[in-house]
């Protein structure tokens, strides 16, 4: 039997909260409940508001209990919502222009899911249907702290998702490192809110700091135990040794702030939504299922696990989850036994307690930053020994690329750089070529093949194979940037390169975000070998700034770089880079020598291949739009733990 399922959605305008006017409100009325949804209608609603309701003004009581009040512009304001705890969390409003839609929604229709997100892609000058009460918990967040592409989303996908009607929260750390870089927390104030966190042996105080910036709450977890030099992770000396600890009570805090905080008044409730970010944030959704749905709490509550990176899971000793804060019967969750092979002597039982794992089996769905990705990780190759209970998860999986900052990196505005250049002048990109030469110290050859590599230099991100081919590299005529910090080998063996290939190579050996501008924008190829890549950042940066991309065939690499054919298109080619694969020396030199004879032989194929880049849409609404589909097949669904 066919049951037909309505979903009324009145399009945002203002939202009258007393203390935040700018944001906005969506009024949802929800008849039954479906598994799985098709939009396939949408009309205007027409408003029935009475000459009398429009005269009275004030509230009023409707058929249904709930008060209406007319608002100042003309508006009708339908009563407030409120959550379990009966805290005032909004108003519903009815826009003056009667501007609405309607949705109807049948639930035996067996929709294929890549195909809805497809339709609401196709969609996206829709307003915002629901909207949500969301909580980013993550490590890092630009422009407050950043070591890496985490930062880069968490600073930026809460943006665009408060742009489109979401109230969104992000919780992270307060790092003070005692330097003048401490400013940027300048604007955040003391909430003056006390949390006391149970765990690691005792009582920990946690308080908060606020700032309201770009339609979002950012809120800042303070702990004396983040106030150290270094970067989130570790300093000069290696990991910090008690990070188990300060991301715990990230986490603890994190549950706390959605019931505790008034923000603007009004707090987020116990109906938020929780988008968990890599293993720092993971015990957030064990915490939802084994410390607050026991009492009654967070019942409404659901958890989006975003994995940016399976390599790091928090494996620490079994003995430390006692410390967690968590109900001993719990320990299953984090259970973590390493195979005999891992172990490192006979008497090594190889349990450990794994904190990802345990945000795996128990939030409500799961994301990758690309499609790829999200596949790879369920494969033995790609899943870091998480593959078979990823695999298990397979019907929440789903991956969505990422977008990037399109107003921090914009070559027509970008403050960093020499000079400024669009897709139709291209004129200023070689003047940043030059003007990076010059910094650098390099042979100023505007026409010399320039090659850039940014990034952690780890593993990862496949340095032992651009160590392996630089010498063969060096023998052409080129010039050769690298910016990166990280493992101390491949640190130093980019100060010894430099020392020894004065006129071509430069190693930059540290962090450093205006560097990573003029390199983006300088450089004609940037070189991206990574091993796996969840979805690669500095790729969409080097396209939007006409800087080809070379680049391993993995994970989101392969998903964003289409790989040049110059026959297509009757001559005219096709493509936006190199993807090139198996990942070793050899392909690697055999793409870049591809690139760079196109780039010396072939101009205008060149500059077409620069265009196809810089043409692409990399803004986050077409991945908003998405995280949003993911979001209602978070509370169609009841809590994965309930
Ligand atoms: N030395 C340096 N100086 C200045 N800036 C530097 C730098 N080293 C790196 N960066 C910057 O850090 C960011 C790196 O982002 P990536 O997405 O490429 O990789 P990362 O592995 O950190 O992120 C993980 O999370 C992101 C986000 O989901 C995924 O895209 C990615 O695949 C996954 O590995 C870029 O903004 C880059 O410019």
């Amino acid at each position: 039997m066919e049951t037909l399922q309505t979903l009324r959605i009145l399009s945002c305008k203002p939202y009258l909260n007393p203390a935040e006017t700018s944001r906005n409100l969506v009024v949802v009325r929800q008849v039954g409940f479906g598994s799985l949804w098709r939009r396939s209608t949408y009309r205007s609603l027409s408003l029935r508001r009475s000459v009398e309701d429009r005269k009275e003004g004030g509230f009023r009581s409707s058929q249904d209990g709930s008060s209406t009040l007319e608002d100042d512009k003309g508006g009708l304001l339908l009563g407030t919502e409120r959550d379990d705890s009966g805290s005032v969390v909004g108003f519903q409003l009815i826009p003056p222009s009667g501007e609405g839609k309607v949705i109807e929604i049948h639930d035996d229709q067996a929709t294929d899911r890549e195909e809805v997100i497809k339709d609401v892609e196709r969609e996206d000058k829709i307003p915002t249907r629901v909207t949500r009460n969301i909580v980013f918990v993550t490590s890092e967040a630009a422009p407050y702290s950043k070591t890496g592409g985490l930062g880069d989303v968490c600073g930026s996908l809460p943006i665009a998702l408060a742009a489109r009607g979401h109230r969104v929260m992000v919780v992270s750390p307060r790092y003070l490192r005692g330097d003048p870089s401490d400013k940027i927390f300048a604007n955040a104030v003391d909430l003056e809110c006390l949390v006391k966190v149970y765990c690691f042996g005792g009582v920990q105080e946690v308080s908060f700091f606020h700032e309201y910036r770009a339609g979002v709450d950012w809120v800042f977890v303070d702990h004396p135990s983040y106030h150290r030099p270094g970067n989130p992770y570790g300093d000069s000396f290696g990991a910090f040794g008690d990070n188990q600890f300060r991301f715990a009570l990230l986490c603890h805090a994190a549950c706390e702030a959605p019931l505790v905080l008034p923000l603007g008044g009004f707090t987020y409730g116990q109906n938020s939504l929780f988008l968990v970010n890599d293993w720092h944030a993971g015990l957030v959704p064990v915490l939802l299922a084994a410390k607050y749905r026991p009492y009654g709490v967070y019942k409404d509550a659901r958890s989006i696990l975003v994995i940016h990176n399976l390599a790091h899971q928090g494996v620490e000793p079994a003995a430390t989850y006692d410390n967690l804060g968590l109900p001993p019967e719990w320990y299953g969750a984090l259970e973590w036994v390493f195979p005999t092979w891992a172990r490192t002597h006979a008497l090594d039982t190889g349990e450990a307690v794994n904190v990802l794992k345990g945000a795996i089996v128990t939030a409500d769905r799961i994301l990758t930053v690309s499609q790829g990705y999200s596949w790879e990780i369920t494969s033995a190759d790609g899943g870091y020994g998480l593959h078979e209970l990823l695999s298990s998860r397979k019907s929440i999986l789903n991956g969505i690329t990422n977008g990037i900052d399109v107003t921090e990196w914009d070559p027509s505005l970008d403050k960093h750089i020499a000079s400024h250049y669009t897709i139709h002048d291209l004129s200023g990109k070689v003047q940043c070529k030059i003007a990076l030469q010059k910094e650098l110290g390099l042979p100023i050859r505007p026409d010399c093949p320039l090659i850039g590599f940014i990034g952690r230099l780890d593993f990862q991100k496949g340095i032992d194979i651009i160590l392996s081919a630089t010498p063969e590299l060096m023998q052409d005529d080129v010039q050769f940037v690298m910016l990166g910090s990280g493992e101390r080998q491949y640190e130093d063996w980019m100060r010894a390169m430099e020392s020894v290939n004065r006129n071509k190579f430069r190693g930059w050996v540290g962090f450093n975000v205006p560097i990573s501008h003029r390199i983006t924008a300088g450089c004609d190829i940037l070189l991206m070998p990574s091993r796996f890549e969840p979805c690669g950042l500095n790729q969409l940066y080097a396209m939007r700034y006409g800087t080809v991309p070379v680049v391993h065939g993995t994970g989101g690499l392969r998903d964003t770089v289409e790989n040049y054919n110059p026959y297509a298109q009757e001559g005219l080619g096709e493509g936006t880079g190199w993807t090139f694969s198996p990942l070793s020396r050899e392909s690697m030199l055999a793409a870049l020598k591809n690139a760079i004879g196109t780039y010396r032989e072939h101009k205008s194929s060149w500059e077409r291949l620069m265009k196809r880049g810089m043409e692409e849409d990399y803004t986050w609404d077409k991945a908003a739009v998405q995280y949003e589909q993911v979001f209602e097949w978070a509370f169609i669904d009841p809590p994965y733990v309930k």
